[in-house]
C-alpha cells in the first residue's frame, strides 16, 4: 500500500503523522511510505531522517494525496485538505466530527473511508489513541492556565503555589479521566489546591486512592459545579463523551459568580468545548475574556510540544497503521472491533452514532459496513 503523510497546515502545528521509526516499520511490511518535504521539521525530524528510513520525499501534499492509497494526519483535514481527497481513499486522523458540520459534509462528499484516532478504542475501554494526546494536553493545562493568571495576561494574578502566609490557587478540574488526571499531577505538583469533579465514582475513587489526600474529589453535578466556581481562581474542562459534542457545565451567567480574573482553560475545546463561552483558539492567539474571566481553549495543545507528542503518538498509532496498511482497511476493521470503534465516515455514509446524534444526520451501523 501507498501511505502518504502531508505536513499539517493548522496554524502552529508543528506536529507529523509518521515517525521516521513508523516509517521504517511500514517499509519493513513492504509499503511504501510517501512524506511531503518538511513535514518532520517542527519535531525535528528533517527529510533526511525518513529518507533513511526507506521513505521517499514528495515535494507538495498534491502529490501526497493523488498517490496515496491512505492519508496519515495528525489533525483533522482542513478545507483545501478534504478538496484532494477521493472515494476510496483511507483517512487515519483526528477528525473531532460532532462539533464540525462543515468538515462532516466534506468527508461524506469525498467518498473516503475516515477511521478517527479519538474513537478507536481498546479491550478497556480506553481510547488509546487519543490517550497519549490527553497525557499531554493534562500536563500543559495547568501550565497554560497559570500563565493566564498572570496580570499582564488579564488574569487575577495568583500564583498557583501561593506562598508561605498566602492561599494557593484553588483549581477544579471537570473530568477525572486522562486529561483530568495527568492535570490533577501537575496542578498539584504546582502547589495548587485541586479539586476533581466526575461523574464516574470509579474514577473519582481511583484518584482519592493515587493522590493519596492530596486532592479533593467531588461528585461532579449541577449545583456542586455552582457552588465551587464562586471559589475556582482556575477551572480545567476535561470531561469527554466518546465521540459526543461535550455538554456544556458552565453557562454565561455563571461567569459572574466567579472573581474577576479567573481562568477557563477548555482542553474539550476540540469536542466543541464544556463551557457556554468557549470557542477555539490558536497557539498563536490562545485567550480572550469574556465577562472578566480569562479562557484559554486552543485546539490543539499538543502542538506546542511537537517533539514529544510526535513521538508519543507515533508509538500510538503505529500498530493500527500497519494493519490497515497490510490488511486494508476492512479486514483490519472485522479482525479488530476496537479499530472498527473508529470508522466515521465510509462511502458518503456516517457510521457514529454520536456523531449523527450531534449533528442530525442518519447513521449506518459500522458492522453493517464491513458485513457488506
Ligand atoms: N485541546 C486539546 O488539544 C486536546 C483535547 N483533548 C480532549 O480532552 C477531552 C478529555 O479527554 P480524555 O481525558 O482523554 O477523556 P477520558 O474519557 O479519559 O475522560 C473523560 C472523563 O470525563 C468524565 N465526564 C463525562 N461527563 C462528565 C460530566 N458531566 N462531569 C464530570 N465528568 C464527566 C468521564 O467520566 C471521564 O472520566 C476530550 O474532549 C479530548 O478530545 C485531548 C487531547 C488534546
Ligand atoms: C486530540 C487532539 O485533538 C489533538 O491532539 O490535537
Ligand atoms: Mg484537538
Amino acid at each position: 500500500m501507498k501511505i502518504g503523510c502531508p505536513k499539517e497546515i493548522k496554524p502552529q502545528e508543528f506536529r507529523v503523522g509518521i515517525t521516521p521509526n513508523a516509517a521504517t516499520e511500514a517499509v519493513a511490511h513492504g509499503h511504501e511510505v510517501l512524506i511531503e518535504t518538511g513535514a518532520g521539521t517542527g519535531a525535528g525530524f528533517d527529510d533526511a531522517a525518513y529518507l533513511a528510513a526507506g521513505a521517499t520525499i514528495l515535494q507538495t501534499a498534491a502529490e501526497i494525496f493523488a498517490a496515496a492509497d491512505m492519508i496519515v494526519k495528525v489533525k483533522e483535514p482542513q478545507p483545501g485538505e478534504r478538496k484532494m481527497l477521493r472515494e476510496g481513499q483511507l483517512l487515519f486522523t483526528y477528525l473531532h466530527l460532532a462539533p464540525d458540520p462543515e468538515q462532516t459534509r466534506d468527508l461524506l462528499a469525498s467518498g473516503c473511508t475516515a477511521i478517527a484516532y479519538e474513537t478507536v478504542t481498546d479491550a478497556r475501554g480506553g481510547l488509546p489513541l487519543l490517550a497519549p494526546m490527553s497525557e499531554v494536553a493534562g500536563r500543559l493545562a495547568p501550565q497554560s492556565g497559570s500563565w493566564a493568571l498572570q496580570k499582564a495576561n488579564g488574569g487575577s494574578g495568583v500564583l498557583m503555589g501561593g506562598v508561605p502566609g498566602v492561599r494557593p490557587a484553588n483549581v477544579a478540574i471537570i473530568g477525572g479521566g486522562v486529561v483530568g488526571t495527568a492535570a490533577a499531577r501537575v496542578a498539584v505538583g504546582m502547589g495548587a489546591n485541586v479539586t476533581v469533579l466526575d461523574r464516574s465514582i470509579p474514577r473519582l475513587s481511583y484518584l482519592d486512592d493515587v493522590f493519596m489526600g492530596r486532592l479533593t474529589t467531588q461528585y461532579s453535578d449541577a449545583a456542586a459545579l455552582e457552588e465551587l466556581i464562586a471559589r475556582m481562581d482556575m477551572v480545567i474542562g476535561a470531561v469527554l463523551i466518546p465521540g459526543a459534542a461535550a455538554p456544556q457545565l458552565i453557562r454565561r451567567d455563571q461567569l459572574a459568580l466567579m472573581q474577576p480574573g479567573s481562568v477557563l482553560v477548555d482542553v474539550a475545546i476540540d469536542q466543541g468545548g464544556c463551557f457556554e463561552t468557549s470557542k477555539a483558539t490558536t497557539h498563536a492567539d490562545p485567550i480572550y475574556e469574556v465577562d472578566g474571566i480569562i479562557h484559554y481553549c486552543v485546539a490543539n495543545m499538543p502542538g506546542a510540544v511537537a517533539r514529544t507528542s510526535t513521538i508519543a503518538l507515533g508509538n500510538a498509532t503505529m500498530p493500527f497503521m500497519l494493519a490497515l496498511a497490510d490488511k486494508g482497511w476492512k479486514q483490519a476493521c472485522l479482525d479488530d472491533p476496537n479499530l472498527l470503534n473508529g470508522l466515521n465516515v465510509h462511502a458518503g455514509q456516517l457510521t457514529y452514532a454520536a456523531v449523527g446524534k450531534a449533528l442530525g444526520i442518519d447513521v449506518v451501523s459500522p458492522q453493517a459496513i464491513v458485513a457488506a
